[in-house]
């Protein structure tokens, strides 16, 4: 197999390959970028115009997604899977999937949109570069842009599978994109309701591709991942990726869908959330609850019927989001959300 095809055993050693840029068996080009950061050209007679970007690791302990990707380039290198689409493969903090955190100082995906240059450290660096190499990427008009970022949860979750679809003002969540995504093993989809720094909300709001922060199941180190199962995911992202996708129905029968009601915002050390530590993502809470509090007497209390929380982190640095709390929305929604 091609070198430039192991580039998860290039980060983890922290090595650059010697030839920068390699063709497989059947003149696909791959070439490398930088660390974490491959791209592959099909022949310019096979390409579909389709530009998909695959990142993971954005986090460096979620390593089922980081091992589904570096599949995907094994079998691109052996000519097992036969792109028609060019594809940007990034992992995203290469220096925290080595050392199996996810993350050092800063959590790069809180500092996309330009926040990046309001901090200092290796990760804003990062979260720069990851910006620049994306923005290069969806650079090409004409094309179809698709970003999927790949993630496994801290927690367990009554809904094991759920993307998240960033939002961006005067802009419509797209019927065809969920139907993918269902189609792709996803039982939910959360839709934002405001802009936001994570990687997907910048290539989607920046950058205008459709692009979504996937879920996929409990976080585990490299080797774990029997309990993740990405098969659905895997066989629906070669079609994409070989342009050989069937059709979906337009119908979104089965998908459930959820839109942020409040986001719970950490304001001090004094923060305290009122959940068991080992609470699922997606737990249903009364209202009124009394749910976290913080300084100034500053309480949240559940008020919204059908209430779900996700994501909920007490740890999180102050000024960031310890959870979301998200409530059921109808398929209408979506005609009514521009
Ligand atoms: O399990 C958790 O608490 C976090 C899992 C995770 O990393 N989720 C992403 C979601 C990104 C988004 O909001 O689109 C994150 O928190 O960065
Ligand atoms: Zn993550």
């Amino acid at each position: 197999m091609l070198a430039l095809g192991k580039l998860l055993e290039l980060t983890l050693a922290g090595r650059e390959p010697a030839e920068k840029t390699q063709l497989t068996v059947d003149g696909v080009r791959m070439r490398w970028l930088g660390e974490g950061a491959l791209e592959v050209r099909p022949p310019e007679a096979r390409d579909n115009g389709l530009d998909l970007l695959l990142s993971a690791g954005i986090h460096g302990n979620e390593t089922a997604p980081i091992e589904l990707l570096d599949r995907l380039l094994h079998d691109i290198a052996s000519g097992d899977l036969k792109p028609r689409a060019r594809i940007l493969f990034l992992f995203g903090n290469p220096e925290a999937i080595r050392r199996g955190e996810r993350y050092l100082e800063l959590d790069v995906n809180r500092l996309f949109n330009g926040r990046h240059d309001q901090v200092s450290g290796a990760e804003a660096l990062r979260a720069c570069e990851l910006e620049r190499l994306a923005a290069t990427f969806f650079s090409i008009p004409g094309r179809t842009r698709l970003h999927y970022d790949l993630h496994t949860a801290i927690r367990g979750s009554k809904i094991e599978q759920f993307a998240l679809y960033p939002y961006k003002e005067g802009r419509q969540h797209s019927r065809r994109e969920l139907a993918r995504l269902h189609a792709a093993g996803m039982d939910a989809v959360l839709l934002q309701s405001k802009v936001s720094v994570t990687f997907t909300a910048y290539t989607y709001e920046t950058l205008d591709a459709e692009a979504f922060t996937l879920e996929l199941g409990k976080a585990r180190p490299f080797g774990q991942n029997a309990q993740v199962n990405v098969e659905r995911l895997e066989t629906r992202l070669k079609q994409i990726i070989e342009g050989n996708e069937p059709e979906q129905p337009e119908a979104l029968d089965g998908l459930q869908l959820f839109s942020v009601a409040r986001e719970i915002i950490k304001h001090s050390d004094s923060f305290q959330l009122h959940l068991a530590a080992d609470i699922e993502n997606f737990s249903e809470l009364e209202p009124g609850y009394l749910l976290a509090e913080d300084i100034a007497d500053t309480r949240w209390i559940v008020e919204e019927e059908g209430a779900r929380i996700i994501f909920p982190n007490p740890k999180v640095k102050n000024g960031l989001r310890a959870g979301i709390l998200i409530v059921p929305v109808t398929v209408e929604r979506l005609d009514a959300s521009t």
